[in-house]
């Protein structure tokens, strides 16, 4: 259900499933049969251009142009390259079709009420160009309705990325399990509906292939999710710090703490300078504020050994001052950098490495502008295709956990294990939503959660409250609208 397969993964997936006596033709079979029945059940479609590519996407495509003929639609088959070239089983399921193959560079697209895209999946092994990328873009400009045969073509199924071109499909249907691509934009955005249909590979090749990206949902994480205990006290429960900029900048810091909070931590503590004082303690009055006019208060503050979990970023200011509170919270403790916390250390990445290695955990969270930043002349991480590889490269590189946001929030680990999301809302793209999302962190990794988990379900836990605040909502709404989140988990966890 939630495995998210590369086309490597799923071409291991396959032939696992082979070896284990399923035959290919089967497969492929299935899953033409799954394809027609999604075209079946669409409105008004009863002239069906099915579009057929030379591997065994196209032969996907045959098998479902023969069973649509078969249940009465007017079907017909066009093929991009010769069909004597066609292979394997693909080459069987053609030998099948018994209406006429037309030549698809010269099709007329818009003679259809419905458009079949079986040119490439998993397949896709370069940019589109020449007559595929035409025929493409033909198919896109055409305004009929496309349903996409495991992706859309020309969308890489890895990264999410176009190559050269692809046509947005009203539905996509893939098999066994979703792919990185179905759920990083832009990919996500092309797939419209995305249907995943059994073609009778068995779930236990997952052991074998042991797939490390995953949508990011409760299953991930929900075993290490603190849940109070019945005999437990706030103390048990952590005590967060956040460490806040002056008057003029405090709202980020505020709505961290909120975040914090509301997450569950026993304690939090807003570290700030004195003229910031009275807003963070009229924020909310469970919010303890302390003050911090140079980072020696920071220090000080930091010698209780129980404030173990630190935020710093939001709003705090870009600069040397910055580098250094970061150099002081940092050993021994679990941190979470943020916003200004990380255009602080604007390409010197090997820096925050360092961090991570004084750190007893390190969670980043930038949005793509800051992750840029950060990894300035780092090549091995910015050049890397597509979000997903860059979150993991930059885990790798840094030792440390990375949450890069957007409306695919990724969040990465060292050791390569991956978690898209794909809950928020677009609404959540609002000012200060994302100092919330480090508050939250904050909050889950103050309650000892381990720092992959702890960002994961911080990010599920925020695009959740988003939900459940609705349309309109403000990042002040965030924190307030966890507790519906939290209330449905706790329930869900078994809470005494
Ligand atoms: N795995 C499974 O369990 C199952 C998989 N199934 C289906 O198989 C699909 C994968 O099939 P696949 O591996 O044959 O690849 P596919 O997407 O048809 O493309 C390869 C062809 O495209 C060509 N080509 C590539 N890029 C190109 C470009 N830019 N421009 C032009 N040409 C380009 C490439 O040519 P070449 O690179 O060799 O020159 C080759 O001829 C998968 O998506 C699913 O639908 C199902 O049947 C159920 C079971
Ligand atoms: N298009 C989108 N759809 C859904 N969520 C989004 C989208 N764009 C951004 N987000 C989310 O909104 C939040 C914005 O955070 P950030 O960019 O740090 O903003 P700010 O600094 O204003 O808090 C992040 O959690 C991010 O994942
Ligand atoms: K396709």
């Amino acid at each position: 259900m939630y495995a998210l397969l590369d086309p490597q993964e799923m071409s291991r997936a396959d032939h696992c499933a082979v070896d284990a006596g399923v035959p290919a033709l089967a497969l492929m079979e299935k899953a033409g049969c799954a394809v027609a029945d999604v075209v079946a059940r669409r409105p008004h479609a009863t002239r069906v251009l099915v579009l057929c590519g030379p591997g065994n996407n196209g032969g996907d495509g045959f098998v479902a142009a023969r069973v649509l003929a078969q249940r009465g639609f007017r079907v017909r088959v066009a093929l991009l390259g010769e069909r004597g070239r066609l292979a394997g089983d693909a080459a069987a399921v053609a030998a099948l079709w018994r209406g006429p193959v037309e030549d698809a560079t010269r099709v007329d697209v818009m003679a259809a009420d419905l458009i079949v895209d079986a040119l490439f999946g998993a397949g896709l092994a370069r940019d589109l160009d020449g007559a595929a990328r035409a025929l493409v873009e033909r198919m896109a400009a055409s305004g009929r309705p496309i349903v996409a045969v495991d992706l859309p073509s020309g969308l890489d199924g890895a990264t999410g990325l176009v190559r050269g071109a692809a046509a947005p499909a009203v539905e996509t249907v893939t098999f066994f399990r979703r792919k990185p691509g179905h759920l990083l934009e832009p990919g996500r955005s092309l797939c419209g509906k995305v249907r995943v249909a059994d073609i009778g590979i068995p779930d236990a090749v997952l052991d074998l292939v042991r797939p490390k990206t995953a949508v990011n949902a409760p299953h991930l994480w929900e075993a290490l999710f603190p849940v109070p205990r019945r005999s437990g006290h706030k103390y048990d429960r952590g005590h967060g710090v956040v460490v806040s900029g002056g008057a003029w900048t405090s709202g980020a810091a505020r709505l961290a703490a909120r975040g914090a909070l509301r997450a569950g931590a026993g304690l939090v503590t807003v570290a700030c300078p004195a003229a910031a004082l009275p807003l963070h303690a009229g924020s909310y009055a469970a919010v303890m504020a302390r003050p911090m006019e140079r980072p020696a208060d920071l220090s000080a503050l930091l010698a209780d050994t129980r404030l173990n979990t630190v935020l710093l970023g939001p709003g705090l200011g870009v600069g040397a001052t910055t580098r250094q509170l970061v150099a002081i919270a940092a050993p021994g403790r679990r941190v979470v950098l943020d916003a200004d916390a990380l255009t602080s250390f604007a390409g010197a990445a090997w820096s925050v490495g360092d961090v991570a290695r004084q750190a007893a955990a390190l969670v980043i969270t930038p949005h793509d502008g800051e992750f840029a930043r950060l990894f300035h002349g780092t090549p091995e991480v910015l050049e890397r295709p597509g979000k997903l590889a860059r979150a993991r490269a930059a885990a790798a590189r840094l030792g440390g956990i990375v949450v890069l946001k957007g409306p695919d929030t990724v969040v990465a680990a060292p050791d390569g294990r991956a978690a898209i999301a794909e809950n928020a809302p677009a609404y959540l793209a609002t000012a200060g939503a994302g100092d919330v999302l480090a508050g939250i962190t904050l909050g889950l990794l103050a309650q000892g959660m381990p720092a992959y988990e702890a960002a994961a379900a911080a990010v599920w836990v925020h695009g959740e409250a988003a939900r459940a605040a609705g349309p309109g909502l403000v990042a002040d709404d965030l924190p307030e609208a966890l507790r519906a989140v939290y209330t449905r988990l706790y329930e869900a966890l078994g809470m005494e």
